[in-house]
Formats: C-alpha cells, sequence, structure tokens
C-alpha cells in the first residue's frame, strides 16, 4: 500500500460534532467564493479539489477521500456499471469522483441515495457545478425506504455496482434488502466504506460467509431489527439529533447468492487507516 501524504491531509475530526453544524454550507460559499470558480464550472476534478481544500483548510469533511476513492474508480473502469447506487451522499464528493468514473467507463446512472434534505441540496448544486446533473440522480429519504421506492416503481431493476457508505448498521440489512428485491445478483459488485474505522464487523461476517453459514444464521437469527451490539454506541447514535432512534430494516436477503470478498487497507483522507471491502457476487446456489 502506498504512503499517506500527509501534506493533503483533511483536518482532524472533531470528537463530538463533525458533520451537520451548518460546515456544509459553508463548503458551498467557500466553492463558489473561489477565485477560479470559471473554471472550475463544468470540471469534476477542480470541484473535487476544491472541496479537498475546503477540508484541509477550514473544516474535516466526512468524504471518502482520494485514496479510498481511487480504489473505487479503479473498481468502476473494470466492472464498467450501467447503474450504480451509492447509500449516504452527504456534500456529493463521491457522487462526483464516481458519477464521473462511471460516466467515462461509458455507464448511464449514479443514484446517490441520501436521507438529509439538506446534504440532498448540497449535492444537487455541486453536482450542477461538476457538469454531471445528467449521470447523478439524489433520491431523498432513508436508504431502506429509497431501494424498496426505486424498485416498485420501476426506476431501479438491476444494481451493478453499490457504494456503502452511510449508517453503519444498515450496510448489512440495506444489502439484505436488495438481494431479496433481486436487485443484487451474480455479476453485481459492492464497495464498503469504513470497514476498519470504525469498523463493519456484522457486513463483514455476512459477506464472508459460506452459503451454509447464511442459511444457518437465517435460522437461528433473532432479526437484524437492532443494530449489533458489536458497534461502539457512538456509531450506533452517529445520526440521533435528526433520526432518533433508528429502525433497521429485517429483510430476510438471499442467502444462496455467493459472495468473494476481499479487504482493501487504505486511508482515511486524514490519515488515519481504513479499508474498502470489495465483494463480488459469483453465483447463486440452488
Ligand atoms: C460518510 S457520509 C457519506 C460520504 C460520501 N459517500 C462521500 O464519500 O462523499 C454518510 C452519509 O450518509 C447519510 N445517511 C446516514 N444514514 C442514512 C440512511 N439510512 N439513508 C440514507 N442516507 C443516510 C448521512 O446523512 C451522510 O450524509
Amino acid at each position: 500500500m502506498p504512503e499517506f501524504d500527509q501534506a493533503k491531509a483533511y483536518a482532524e475530526q472533531e470528537e463530538d460534532v463533525f458533520f451537520d453544524d451548518g460546515r456544509e454550507i459553508e463548503l458551498l460559499h467557500f466553492v463558489y467564493n473561489r477565485p477560479n470558480i470559471d473554471e472550475i464550472r463544468g470540471s469534476p476534478q477542480l470541484v473535487l479539489q476544491a472541496i479537498d481544500e475546503y477540508a484541509r483548510t477550514q473544516r474535516y469533511l466526512m468524504n471518502v477521500g482520494e485514496d479510498k476513492g481511487k480504489i473505487v474508480s479503479d473498481l468502476i473502469a473494470e466492472v464498467k456499471p450501467q447503474t450504480m447506487v451509492e447509500l449516504g451522499g452527504y456534500v456529493g464528493y463521491s457522487c462526483i469522483l464516481f458519477g464521473d468514473a462511471v460516466r467515462k467507463a461509458g455507464g448511464k446512472r449514479y443514484l446517490s441515495l441520501e436521507r438529509n434534505p439538506e446534504f440532498g441540496a448540497v449535492i444537487g448544486s455541486l453536482v450542477h457545478l461538476a457538469g454531471l446533473s445528467d449521470i447523478v440522480k439524489v433520491e431523498i429519504g432513508s436508504s431502506d425506504a429509497s431501494i424498496q421506492r426505486l424498485y416498485d416503481s420501476g426506476g431501479l431493476q438491476h444494481i451493478d455496482l453499490m457504494f456503502l457508505d452511510h449508517y453503519k448498521p444498515a450496510y448489512k440489512t440495506d444489502l439484505k434488502l436488495c438481494e431479496e428485491l433481486g436487485l443484487v445478483t451474480p455479476g453485481s459488485v459492492l464497495a464498503a466504506d469504513n470497514v476498519i474505522k470504525p469498523g463493519n464487523p456484522p457486513y463483514l461476517e455476512y459477506v464472508r460467509s459460506t452459503v451454509e453459514e447464511k442459511k444457518r444464521a437465517a435460522v437461528e437469527s433473532n432479526g437484524d431489527a437492532h443494530p449489533d451490539s458489536r458497534f461502539a454506541e457512538r456509531q450506533k447514535k452517529q445520526y440521533a439529533r435528526r433520526q432518533g432512534d433508528e429502525k433497521l430494516g429485517s429483510s430476510r436477503g438471499n442467502p444462496l447468492l455467493v459472495y468473494q470478498s476481499q479487504l482493501v487497507n487504505s486511508y482515511e483522507p486524514t490519515g488515519i487507516p481504513d479499508g474498502v471491502e470489495i465483494t463480488r457476487c459469483v453465483g447463486e446456489e440452488t
């Protein structure tokens, strides 16, 4: 793994409040006040540079960042998804980086499912600035409700590549919903962020399980309605200020799907070690 370049490190993540305190709107003012704003218009690369500059020189932003971003961009170039879905859009950094990569790979759609309407508005503005509004669509609402709604309306029929980067306990439950609806099938690929920092033991356990293990777990489990006890309180309550108690879905998934899964080590944009779990659905047992 290449060394982390300290010169590009984001400001440190604050202990208590590190998002949703007005910084996302402040970011918009920062970007639109750049002296080279005319050059930035229509350039995904320069919009990303401006977002990175804010997060380095002003305040931390919980973006995937350059290093882990490259892992997923390389995956997009390899998989060439027609439809890519992300769970958790925040200010649009991953939308712009990956939406551009999907376009370059000949894909049609990058769907960002974001729950916070203010963040959704920021994404819309920066995606438009980057010239990617034709490919990136933002769906506001809780990821599980949005997946179900898009499926019911026929707007989402298959997920070629999915980037999971939202409420950590929902990675597994949302994946199971996508499996049950037949959106994730053999050929689908998943990229899950933050599997080292803060970590996601239930998700990793699930995508690394054999079909036999998943079938057994489905019989023995009491369901996934409550966040797994292996998550720290901080993770379980990350969005409590707006959401109160989180409600997780309880889809039974499709335990017959066969996954091959691999951790790719990298860094948070602050320089802290983290990793992306890349999971390929390679078959379905009968
Ligand atoms: C880590 S940030 C996403 C960063 C973004 N992917 C990037 O790299 O630029 C997590 C985002 O997920 C959103 N979120 C959390 N839980 C969600 C849920 N259940 N459904 C939809 N969005 C959710 C939060 O509002 C937040 O904007």
